[in-house]
């Protein structure tokens, strides 16, 4: 278990590359260098749809990083999301939970599929997610979105808006409207039938989160915008107050606040602008699928949830994807670069990790592309032999520029 870690990691100052220069320099944790453990439990959530394609090329670029850096790496696999449902009745089976709980970090693909849409909410495969995040209490969702030169072209913005985007969108993971109560379906004044949700968040859950996000802001280009809609949402002027108050404590983090709303805007007008987003469950989750085509396909990144003791989970940020699910088509890059994450902040194996980066910018190098990211003059592949070429890449390239 790597509690230590991750306190550290969350509530002291680590770098994240600096959106200031182009040139990429690594995440780096004091914590993080000083791993002297090498021997790990690792569980393995595949889950629905493209996540066991995915997942699969990430076990076996973890294997062969960490036999070439002498860690070991032991995999337990477990149930999750509509698997789960199939097998046991329940999308997060208490098996799976307590596996996860003992790890020393938690990897999975993704849930959910047209099977299981028009189950009770608690036999969703989703709702399996949302308590495996609570459960594991990873309130911190880091989302980076880099913009690879390789992958310039695969932007659906035009090069120059394009070119050089690095900003990270740190979303509060485990409270707001995906937790709040009350929710559920009922009946009006009218007799007419309704549906509701509740965002709400205490005081302590956005000062951890803001905490975070200031703690990263400062290793990085020194910004921080935390997104809001503090012109209609209690929640969110509630929100605002608590960032404004801490915000003392960083007086060396230029604080600026955004409605949601532009903030969606100025994503595509003028992504260069931000350096390190802060936002509550639900914006995070929007903003970041938006943000991912800046960098060429919601299949290019990753994310890292992180939370004060326990490990970590790290994932994709895209779904189970049932539209290509098995039909070997689905951009592993977002789960291999989970994969670093992992490695960097759940274990501390930073040179491990950054021979994973390394791999996958050597790989775009190379010219590899899955149909999501493919432009003229580059070779089309499939997810397997994507991870045929990163796995080469892993043996061929020594750890140099970071990528996430
Ligand atoms: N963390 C998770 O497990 C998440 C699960 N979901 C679930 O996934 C299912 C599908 O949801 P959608 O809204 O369609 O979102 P999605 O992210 O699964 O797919 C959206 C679009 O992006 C494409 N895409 C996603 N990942 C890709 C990859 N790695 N390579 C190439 N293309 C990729 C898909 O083919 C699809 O056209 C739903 O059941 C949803 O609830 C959605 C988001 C997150
Ligand atoms: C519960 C998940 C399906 C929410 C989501 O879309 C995400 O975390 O990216
Ligand atoms: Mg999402």
């Amino acid at each position: 278990m790597v509690t230590c870690l991750q306190t550290q990691l969350l509530h002291t100052p680590f770098q994240f590359r600096s959106s200031s220069s182009k040139k990429p320099t690594s995440l780096r944790c004091s914590a993080a260098t000083s791993s002297t453990k090498k021997s790990y439990k690792i569980t393995l959530l595949p889950g629905d749809g493209i996540g066991p394609e995915v997942v699969s090329v990430a076990k076996d670029v973890l294997l062969l990083t960490g036999s070439i850096h002498g860690i070991k790496l032991e995999f337990q696999e477990k149930l999750l999301g509509g698997a789960a449902l199939d097998a046991t009745g329940v999308p997060l089976p208490d098996d799976t939970l307590s596996v996860a709980k003992q790890s020393d970090a938690v990897l999975l693909g993704a849930i959910g599929g047209y099977k299981w849409d028009k189950n009770e909410k608690h036999l969703k495969p989703e709702t399996g997610l949302l308590q495996l995040r609570e459960g594991l209490r990873v309130f911190a969702n880091l989302r980076p979105a880099t913009v690879f030169p390789q992958l310039v072209d695969a932007s659906t913005l035009k090069r120059e808006i394009a070119e050089g985007v690095d900003l990270m969108v740190v979303r509060e993971l485990t409270g707001g409207i995906y937790f709040g109560k009350p929710r559920g379906f009922g009946t009006n004044e009218n007799g007419e039938e309704t549906g509701f949700n509740t965002e709400i968040y205490a005081a302590h859950e956005i000062d951890r989160i803001a905490r975070v996000a200031f703690n990263i802001a400062r290793k990085r280009g020194g910004k921080l915008c935390s997104v809001d809609k503090a012109n209609v949402l209690e929640a969110s002027m509630f929100w605002r107050k608590r960032v404004v108050a801490l915000a003392q404590e960083y007086p060396d983090v230029e604080l600026s606040h955004m409605y949601v709303d532009n903030a969606a805007m100025q994503l595509v007008r003028y992504p260069k602008q931000f350096d390190t987003i802060v936002t509550n469950n639900i914006f995070g989750d929007i903003l970041s699928d938006e943000a991912s085509m800046i960098t060429g396909s919601i299949g290019m990144l990753p994310s890292a949830s992180l939370g004060d003791s326990g490990p970590g989970l790290f994932e994709p940020i895209h779904g189970s994807a049932p539209d290509i699910a098995g039909q070997d088509k689905a951009n592993p890059f977002a789960t291999v670069l989970s994969a670093a994450m992992l490695l960097k902040y759940g274990l501390g194996e930073v040179e491990a990790a950054e021979r994973i980066e390394s791999a996958v910018l050597e790989t775009l190098n190379r010219g590899f592309r899955t149909a999501d990211i493919y432009s003229a003059g580059t070779k089309l592949v499939g997810c397997k032999q994507l991870g045929e070429e990163i796995l080469k890449s892993v043996e061929s390239h020594a750890p140099a520029a970071a990528a996430v």
